[in-house]
């Protein structure tokens, strides 16, 4: 039998407009509406205040948990809560299985004055009875930490109509979310969707005051967002632009931002937010990491390759010299916020750069990923920002996003510190790196990653793993979305010495990630040189 869940439950203090905007909510979404306290009193035959009156607290306490367990299991719609009821543990528990279900519980925060004004207005609110104000504050108090425990998402009202907070509460409710965990993890949520941002303090937390927003020039309409998120939530916002892509990732660029950091008294329970692409989130999370030895960062990725790789998973770091990505941490973030909003701004180029690693998690895990970019290369190929977020295609990039993501999050959760299993989400990037750099970042990564992933395919093909077949759809599958499957620059011994110094290598012998079959790969410790000269060969057409 199929258990029916709510699609949402909101909850909030009495007078915050549950009923209203859950109602408006339901209505935008074409979905059915339930409110507790309506089939409370359909349940026990009269009004509320009556039942109060006749049976006391803790008989309604009862019934009101009936009610809501009940619903919890058998109703697929937009579903509110009295405002006392999240305080019931058995309306707890059956929340907390409802969200490990992948249930969403939406705390509707109004101002308080507003919600005190209209929770008097009209009476018949037995939590009220005596001094109105003073019990509502009071009850306030108790609840609102309770609140916040309880719901995975926290939307704040504060001044806006009905149908504002509905929409905004709409965009919530359509995200979709990935969770990180793992034994040596702090768990934390990708978060990914229109209006994820509006998450930001949420997941910052209570405990920072000063915040570091850490972004590029590019990016700055969606720092401006972010920056007044950030004084809404109650931080003082310290915004610092760095150099774009690869040339902010360097030890310079994170030296003066330790010394701004020093110079305005960052400590250690204050926090980080780095939002652009994945040059900017890598320098973000390697400032954070390092800083009085870790502080608490939140990623805010704007490009494709940043919101389904770069942000999540903990790699931090900056560039040297002598390569890519040579130093850094592994150094979780407290959250991803990936808002589908800012895709709006971003290039067609930098969008299908992204779609390298996204094809490359589909090659080592989720064949299905394989398959939309398949069905869709045309649209796909042809994105443009300023139509996206109104098109068919925002809910196939979403798709995409949430399962590349996913592949993420599988291995990272396993190992973190790339001991194994976390190598695969190496593949393609042996020979992308040494690209990247012999190119002097003038090649994008992801471009370079899809290059990398053909040669890794050849090479698995030499060493008799693979087929032709499936080297020949890495070619046909990255080439339709206009993505690059051969470089024809550099000298092999630069190539070869580059490639020695990729993090997979141990002592002098070369380790590779490649293929045993779609969705299976595999170590490759000290292959012949033969073959890896001429899996070489074989990309420089
Ligand atoms: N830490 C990891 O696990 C990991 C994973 C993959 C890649 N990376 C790193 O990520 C970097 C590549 O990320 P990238 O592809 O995002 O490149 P990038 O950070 O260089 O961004 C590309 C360009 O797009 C701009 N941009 C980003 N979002 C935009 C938006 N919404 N609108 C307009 N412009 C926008 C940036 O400012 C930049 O000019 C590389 O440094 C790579 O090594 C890290
Ligand atoms: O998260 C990982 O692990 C990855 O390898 C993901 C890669 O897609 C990413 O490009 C990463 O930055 C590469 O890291 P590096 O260790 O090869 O520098």
């Amino acid at each position: 039998m199929t258990m029916h869940r709510p699609v949402a439950v909101i909850i909030g203090m009495m007078g915050a407009g549950k009923t209203r905007v859950g109602r408006e909510v339901a209505q935008m979404m074409d979905l059915p509406f339930l409110d507790a306290d309506s089939e409370i009193e359909h349940d026990a035959g009269m009004r509320i205040p009556e039942y109060f009156e006749r049976y006391g607290e803790p008989a309604f306490r009862e019934l009101e948990s009936d009610v809501v367990l009940d619903i919890l299991e058998d109703f697929d719609g937009i579903f509110s809560l009295g405002g006392g009821a999240p305080m019931t543990k058995s309306i707890q528990e059956g929340l907390r299985d409802y969200i490990a279900d992948g249930g969403k519980v939406v705390y509707l925060m109004a101002d308080p004055k507003e919600a005190m004004e209209r929770a008097n207005r009209g009476g018949g609110r037995p939590m009220l009875n005596g001094d109105a104000n003073k019990r509502w504050k009071r009850l306030y108090r108790e609840r609102d930490p309770v609140f916040r425990r309880v719901a995975t998402t926290h939307v704040r009202t504060h001044g806006q109509t009905p149908q504002a907070a509905a929409r905004k509460l709409m965009d919530m409710i359509a995200q979709r979310t990935v969770h990180v965990t793992g034994a040596t993890i702090e768990p934390y949520d990708v978060s990914i969707g229109e209006g994820a941002m509006n998450r930001l303090a949420q997941v910052l937390g209570d405990k920072p005051s000063k915040v570091a927003l850490i972004h590029t020039q590019p990016v700055q309409r969606h720092s401006d967002r972010a920056r007044t998120l950030l004084r809404q939530g109650g931080y003082d916002v310290y915004d610092i632009v760095i150099p774009d892509a690869e040339a902010g990732k360097t030890i310079e660029v994170a030296n003066g931002i330790w010394q701004r950091l020093g110079d305005e008294g960052f400590t250690r329970s204050d926090a980080i937010v780095g939002l652009g692409g994945g040059a900017a989130t890598d320098l973000a999370g390697f400032v954070a990491a390092t800083w009085m030895r870790g502080i608490r960062y939140v990623n805010c990725p704007t490009s494709l390759l940043a919101m389904v790789d770069a942000s999540t998973g903990g790699k931090t770091g900056i560039n040297t010299p002598q390569g890519k990505n040579l130093v850094g941490s592994f150094y979780t973030p407290a959250g991803v916020l990936a808002d589908m909003r800012t895709l709006a701004s971003l290039p067609n180029d930098i969008f299908i750069e992204g779609l390298g690693e996204v094809a490359k998690s589909g090659f080592i895990r989720d064949p299905e990923i394989l398959g939309i970019l398949e069905s869709h290369a045309d649209e796909l190929r042809s994105f443009d920002g300023a139509k996206f977020i109104d098109s068919g295609m925002k809910e196939v990039v979403a798709e995409l996003i949430e399962r590349t993501v996913s592949v993420k999050s599988y291995h990272v959760s396993a190992d973190l510190k790339e001991a194994g299993l976390r190598e695969f989400l190496n593949y393609g990037h042996t020979l992308g790196h040494a690209i990247e750099k012999l190119e002097h970042f003038r090649w994008r990564h992801g471009n370079a990653v899809a290059v990398g992933c053909v040669y890794a395919a050849e090479l698995s093909h030499l060493l008799g793993h693979i087929d032709r077949d499936l080297v020949d759809y890495h070619r046909s599958l990255l080439g339709s979305l206009g993505l690059p499957t051969s470089w024809n620059n550099g000298a092999w011994d630069d190539v070869l010495a580059l490639m020695h110094r990729d993090k997979k290598a141990r002592g002098n012998k070369l380790r590779f990630v490649i293929l045993d079959g779609i969705g299976h790969p595999i170590h490759l410790e000290d292959p012949p040189a033969d073959a890896v000269e001429e899996a070489f060969r074989r990309i420089r057409q």
